[in-house]
């Protein structure tokens, strides 16, 4: 099926995940759906690998961590948080050399802690990895102080803007 985007969002400079500045990174783009939902797409390369040709468990982590994470800013964009857990199910090997999309929602949201769960799908509709996470919810100056939310947080416009997304297998 496929969700129309309603708003990209930034991405960070250095982050594993989405850091424009980190070639070893993901760089990974993250979109708002008209669903509510939060999908994120990166590109897995060799040197994301563990076993040859298989990403390695680690990195799903990480992409699941951060897409479930920011999947909070869909409904508020001034909420922060930092990971208290996150629990992985690795169901299929993930590939390296593929599009990968990831996509999270927000299942309960308190005054001090929000929780989610998210997958990454294959491009033909299988789930590879599922994950649950919890994040105590922080103001960013305190998550990252002396930073420069200018210099850090950015806006990435694409030359050519993605307006659906098809996620596999729905
Ligand atoms: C300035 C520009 C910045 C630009 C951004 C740049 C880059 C970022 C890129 C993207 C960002 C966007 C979104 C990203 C979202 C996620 C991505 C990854 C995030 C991370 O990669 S982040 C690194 C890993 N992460 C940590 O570095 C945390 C280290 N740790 C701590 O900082 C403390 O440990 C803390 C604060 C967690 C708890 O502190 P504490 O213990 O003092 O908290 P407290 O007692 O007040 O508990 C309050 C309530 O949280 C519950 N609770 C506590 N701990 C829990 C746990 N572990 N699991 C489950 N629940 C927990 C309690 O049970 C209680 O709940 P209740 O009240 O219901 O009992």
């Amino acid at each position: 099926m496929k969700y129309k985007v309603l708003k990209k969002q930034n991405s960070s400079k250095t982050c594993l995940v989405c850091g424009v500045k980190n070639d070893l990174g993901l760089k990974a783009r993250f979109y708002q759906l008209e669903n509510g939902e939060l999908a994120s797409i990166f590109n897995s390369k060799e040197f994301h690998q563990s076993y040859p040709g298989r990403v390695h468990g680690g990195i799903s982590a990480a992409i699941l961590d951060e897409t479930i994470g920011r999947a909070i800013s869909v409904s508020d964009e001034t909420v922060w948080g930092v990971t208290g857990s996150l629990e992985l199910r690795y169901k299929k090997p993930v590939p390296i050399d593929c599009d990968l999309i990831t996509v999270a929602r927000v299942t309960r949201d308190t005054r001090k802690l929000f929780e989610g769960e998210g997958e990454i799908i294959l491009p033909n509709g299988e789930i590879a990895v599922t994950a649950k996470a919890k994040y105590v919810k922080m103001p960013i100056d305190q998550i990252a102080d002396e930073c420069d939310m200018a210099e850090e947080w950015l806006p990435i416009p694409d030359d050519e803007p993605v307006e659906y997304i098809e996620i596999p297998g729905r």
